[in-house]
């Protein structure tokens, strides 16, 4: 099972490189990977398991972050409508998203990142996202809000890029254009 020594903190540079695309259909090896990140959401999730192992509660998790050079991702999250996401997705890319933007008025943190970087981080606010399912299964998702936030933070890892570098340095906290908090 995956624990908190698996997971590779920020300053190791695996956490900035670009990942390959995985080989579809996917290798057994690969979908053994990306169940033991889904595993990894939900024991975190459960109070005996994440106490006994000493698991920080994720929503998302991404390849690179257990040091996997590969575009793989996994969520499991209830979104503010009570709208359940529990995915292991091969190779996901955002296809489409609005112009319109939304922000978590909280800021956003990672399990990467033992440290808080307060600040709003700009997010589209409605994302269409394709990938291939741990069943071989090619998926379309229409996002918006929370789960558009959850998953663009995901793919984001998959090309190097961490949250807070989406955050105005100048001024954090400035409403973001053309934009409204997911968590209002
Ligand atoms: C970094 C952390 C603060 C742990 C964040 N959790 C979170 O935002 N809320 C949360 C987590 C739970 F498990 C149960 C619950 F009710 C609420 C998170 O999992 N991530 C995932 C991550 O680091 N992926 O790489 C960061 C989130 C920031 C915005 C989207 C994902
Ligand atoms: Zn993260």
């Amino acid at each position: 099972m995956i624990t908190m020594d698996d997971i590779i903190r920020e300053g190791h540079p695996a956490l900035r490189k670009v990942t390959e695309k995985v080989e579809i259909p996917p290798r057994e090896e690969d979908k053994r990977i990306l169940e033991d990140m889904l595993e990894y959401l939900k024991n975190s999730q459960d109070e005996q398991v994440c106490e006994r192992y000493g698991l920080r509660p994720g929503v998302g998790l991404a390849a690179p972050q257990i040091n996997v050079n590969k575009r793989m991702l996994a969520v499991h999250f209830t979104d503010l409508n009570d709208k359940f996401y529990s995915y292991g997705l091969f190779n996901p890319r955002i296809i489409s998203h609005s112009v319109e933007r939304t922000y978590l008025s909280s800021g956003e943190g990672c399990l990467s990142v033992d440290r808080e970087v307060p600040g709003y981080v700009p997010r589209y606010r409605r994302v269409t996202v394709k990938a291939v399912d741990l069943e071989g299964n090619e998926v379309k998702l229409r996002l918006k809000d929370y789960a558009a936030i959850v998953f663009q933070h995901e793919i984001d890892h998959l090309h190097g890029i961490m949250f807070y570098d989406h955050i105005d340095q100048e001024q954090p906290f400035k409403e973001p254009e053309n934009a409204k908090p997911a968590d209002a």
